[in-house]
């Protein structure tokens, strides 16, 4: 019965009061019913509260429930009519028999303000509501971005399929002003992703249920798409990968493009209870063929010399962060009740008052404390900081954590790419992590630099906006570099930041004998004879002084002339492998590394071809 009276306290009680709704209710030790329960239900309510005003009021449910004050009812109302698993009392209960009497007239009182709003079905009210709770909570309307997984469907299956009959617009913003309608758009940054209006429910179509589609918001595909996993490129390695979004987008990337046999995705997850959830997840994606799953395995605990990660070429770091980016739905619409009693505050809701007034007491001097902060991070853990200095504290716990992370997973030898990500709007986890990561002793010995804006794919360099150059101490190119997305701005993402990191050899600038020709960032791109020593791929060429002198390294075998039976022109020098490291002048091509060689022929065909 507890949670009833407590949501109603919470319900009436002005919303300015003591925080956010989420800080009263994770914040108040004295409820007595689970936070999670009381806060889902309050905020749906509230969201609803302007339909299920009309609904009791037309219905006359408070005139016949003498002992229903306006907040229960709505709240009872809501669970009766709305909530998949209804009212949560006993079938038994007063409370629950004075509304479950008059079901049939509030059944049908809903259908009244359904059609007046001139939806189909519940569900287009319900996207409707959605829209309109976001719109007046001051908060720009988030749209439902869905991604086809490219390892079951297709974009055209699901046009035929799941949305058959929505209309194909041209931008988000287009979808955005349907209000509601059966619109979509295709998105022009992360391929396969599709965007909905706000509110709209896949997950009861066949679709979702068979892992064609899943539910992610753009910002989040974003890191997969800066990766860009190839074929060719090696094992990738999802460093923190529950519940699984991005590991399942990283396989429908990986496969789409023809996986070489043998190459997998491991992931690694520390929390055994979100490891199940990630096991789930890969295995509805239809990736569990080639992805490892890790339960309860601290990526930090991975030895990146270990034999069975020595052909990792890839990772994607997403660690734990304070989660500050994710799409709050805290800002509430005003709630409207219906004509009554006066609403009958709890325990819970006059001490929140109580503490509400002192708290206004000590803010009009301006010496009082500010409302709490609260953080609540992927693992699901709440934090209150009530202060600047506590936020501060906590930032740089999380990011000292997330460095260590990230210099770990620069220590993988044959690493080529790394994206680190976080859904968290503070500088401090984000381009302050990346600069300390650059500035690192392994970074500098490992070759590792950022991925610069112009070498990204298409798709992440067009994203305008990009990383705060302050916070880089005025480095435009690392800013650049980061990518970040704001909520609220009108694209309808969540905050978030992501960077690449790619590996290039040591410099050796200082005593080359060229003349080479180098590209921007000094990669060598063409020998001493004009040939092209590599495609550029952000792997760095050996300079010759260096080839001259590790010679007598015996770890690869070499032989002259072309394999038996080739057809190459030849001779060129190949490794054990057949990569050509030496052209057909005795030119070297490339340092022994995964990087297939391109044969001379193919690599002129192909030469300028820097794009992704
Ligand atoms: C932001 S969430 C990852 C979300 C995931 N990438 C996705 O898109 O679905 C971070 C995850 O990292 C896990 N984690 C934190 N520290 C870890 C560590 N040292 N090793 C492995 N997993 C870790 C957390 O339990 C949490 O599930």
């Amino acid at each position: 019965m507890s949670l009833y009276h407590e949501a109603a306290g919470l319900l009436s009680a002005p919303t300015t009061h003591g925080g956010s709704l989420k800080s009263r209710i994770f914040g108040n030790k004295e409820l007595k019913s689970p936070p999670a329960q009381v806060y889902a239900l309050v905020l749906e309510t509230r969201k609803w509260s302007v339909v299920l005003k009309e609904v009791v009021e037309n219905a006359q449910l408070l005139s016949a429930e003498r002992k229903l004050t306006p907040p229960l009812a709505l709240l009872l109302t809501h669970d009766l009519l709305l909530a998949k698993s209804g009212i949560a009392l006993p079938a038994s209960h007063g409370l629950r028999a004075a509304v479950e009497r008059h079901k049939g007239r509030l059944t049908s009182e809903l259908s009244r303000a359904r059609l007046r709003r001139k939806c189909a079905t519940v569900e287009a009210l319900r996207a409707l509501v959605e829209t309109e709770a976001l719109t007046a909570g001051g908060r720009t309307p988030h749209p439902r971005w869905v991604r086809v997984n490219a390892l079951k469907s297709t974009v055209d299956d699901q046009l035929e399929k799941t949305f058959k009959g929505y209309e194909v617009v041209a931008g988000v913003e287009e979808v955005m002003a349907s209000g509601g309608g059966k619109v979509l758009c295709l998105d022009g940054n992360v391929p396969n992703l599709l965007a909905l209006p706000p509110g709209t429910d896949v997950t009861r179509s066949e679709a979702y249920r068979k892992g064609e589609v899943i539910l992610q918001d753009k910002a989040s595909c974003f890191p997969a798409c800066l990766l860009d996993p190839r074929p060719g490129e090696g094992d990738v390695v999802d460093a923190c990968a529950a519940p699984g979004n991005k590991t399942t987008h990283l396989a429908g990337i990986l496969e789409g493009r023809g996986r070489e046999e043998g190459e997998r995705i491991f992931a690694f997850e520390k929390d055994k209870g979100r490891a199940k959830t990630l096991e789930k997840m890969v295995k509805i994606a239809g990736s569990d063929g080639f992805t490892v799953v890790h339960q309860g395995q601290d990526f930090l605990k991975v030895d990146p010399n270990s034999e069975k990660y020595a052909k990792v070429g890839a990772l994607l770091l997403d660690p734990s962060c304070s989660g500050s980016g994710i799409v709050g739905r805290d800002d509430l619409p005003e709630l409207h009740l219906p004509e009554g009693p006066a609403a009958g505050g709890t325990a819970a809701g006059k001490k929140g008052d109580k503490k509400d007034r002192k708290r206004k007491r000590e803010n009009k001097d301006g010496s009082g404390e500010k409302p709490p902060v609260v953080l609540v991070d992927d693992d699901g853990e709440t934090t209150i900081l009530s202060s600047e200095k506590d936020l501060k504290t906590r930032i740089e716990a999380l990011a000292a954590f997330q460095l260590t992370l990230l210099l770990h997973a620069f220590a993988f030898p044959a690493a080529r790419k790394i994206t680190y990500s976080t859904c968290s709007v503070y500088a401090g986890e984000n381009e302050h992590v990346v600069l300390k990561a650059l500035a690192s002793d392994i970074a500098r010995q490992c070759g590792w630099k950022v991925l610069r804006r112009e070498k990204q794919t298409r798709g992440m360099r067009e994203w305008p906006v990009r990383g705060d150059p302050d916070a880089c101490d005025g480095d435009t190119d690392v800013a650049e570099a980061c990518i970040r997305t704001y909520r609220d701005d009108g694209r309808g993402v969540m905050g978030f930041f992501v960077a690449g990191f790619v590996r290039e050899e040591a410099s050796t600038t200082e005593d080359d004998l060229g003349p080479y020709v180098r590209d921007a960032e000094g990669v060598i791109i063409r020998d001493e004879m004009g040939i092209p020593t590599l495609k550029a791929t952000g792997e760095k060429a050996i300079d010759l002084n260096e080839l001259e002198t590790d010679s007598d390294d015996k770890s690869t075998e070499i032989y002259i002339g072309p394999p038996e039976g080739g057809d190459d022109e030849g001779p060129y020098v190949r490794d054990a492998e057949g990569r050509i490291i030496r052209d057909a002048m005795g030119m070297p091509t490339l340092k022994a590394t995964l990087q297939t060689a391109k044969d001379k022929n193919d690599a002129d065909d192909e030469w300028g071809g820097f794009d992704d």
